[in-house]
């Protein structure tokens, strides 16, 4: 079941170490199939040198395990709760990598200073607030997913205008429509990070980039009248 869905998923986690986004096993990459409402994931803590796409787990949205004889992400939960909350995202990220991950130790969001995150994050990419103990002790993973929600409800945040988050004291999630597309938007995500920091050590007093160029740079590639790019 979902063999071509489990290739993409198991290319796509490939991608984390090839990219450099993560060492080890400290990451994941999901995609869903609306239709079936089954999310494909890779497995807990398998190393990338002997993981295969046949390894990929597939579960169901209450995180039953529907086919594969390995244990899914132990982030699965988050992932399904992002996939409940954002309906148009096909795709979820995430990984330890590093710009980002210092970036969400610190508890700050990455402003947006240039047409590079503005090619792809339409304003600053959001820091969460820390989880509480009860969060922590309680179903960890599934409050994590709440907790980024809770952050794109309470900033009306469009989760495919702001397509990654910066998870308090942990490290980044990203998504886009497609695995693929979550994948590309997580190495924007630590390149815009290593960017802005290395800005605000020559400057500390670093202003945003200007609204109008925000806008013109996002909307060029997104949204109705988008012109980026090639017609498709
Ligand atoms: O966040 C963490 C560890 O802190 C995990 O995402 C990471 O180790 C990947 O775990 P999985 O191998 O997906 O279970």
């Amino acid at each position: 079941m979902l063999e071509e869905l489990k290739e993409r998923v198991y290319k796509a986690n490939m991608e984390l170490p090839e990219k450099g986004l993560i060492l080890y096993t400290w990451g994941n990459v999901s995609g869903i199939d609306r239709e079936k409402g089954l999310i494909v994931i890779k497995p807990s803590g398998v190393e990338y040198d002997v993981m295969k796409a046949s390894d990929m787990v597939v579960v169901d949205m209450d995180g039953r395990v529907v086919e594969g004889s390995l244990n899914p992400s132990s982030d699965t939960a988050t992932h399904i709760e992002l996939y409940k909350a954002f309906e148009e995202v096909g795709g979820i990220v995430h990984t330890h990598s590093t710009w980002a991950t210092i970036w969400s130790q610190s508890g700050r969001d990455i402003k947006a200073y240039g047409t590079t995150h503005a090619d792809y994050f339409y304003g600053p990419i959001p820091c969460t607030r820390k989880m509480t103990a009860e969060e922590i002790e309680g179903e960890y993973e599934k409050e994590t997913g709440r907790v980024i929600v809770e952050t794109y409800r309470e900033r009306n945040l469009n989760p495919l205008y702001v397509p990654g988050v910066l998870v308090n004291s942990h490290g980044p999630f990203t998504w886009g429509k497609s695995p693929e597309e979550a994948v590309h938007n997580s190495v924007v995500l630590e390149e815009i990070g290593r960017m802005a920091a290395s800005m605000e050590m020559f400057n500390e007093n670093t202003k945003s980039m200007q609204q109008e160029l925000l806008d013109k740079h996002f909307l060029r590639k997104h949204g109705a009248n988008a012109y980026y790019g090639q017609k498709k």
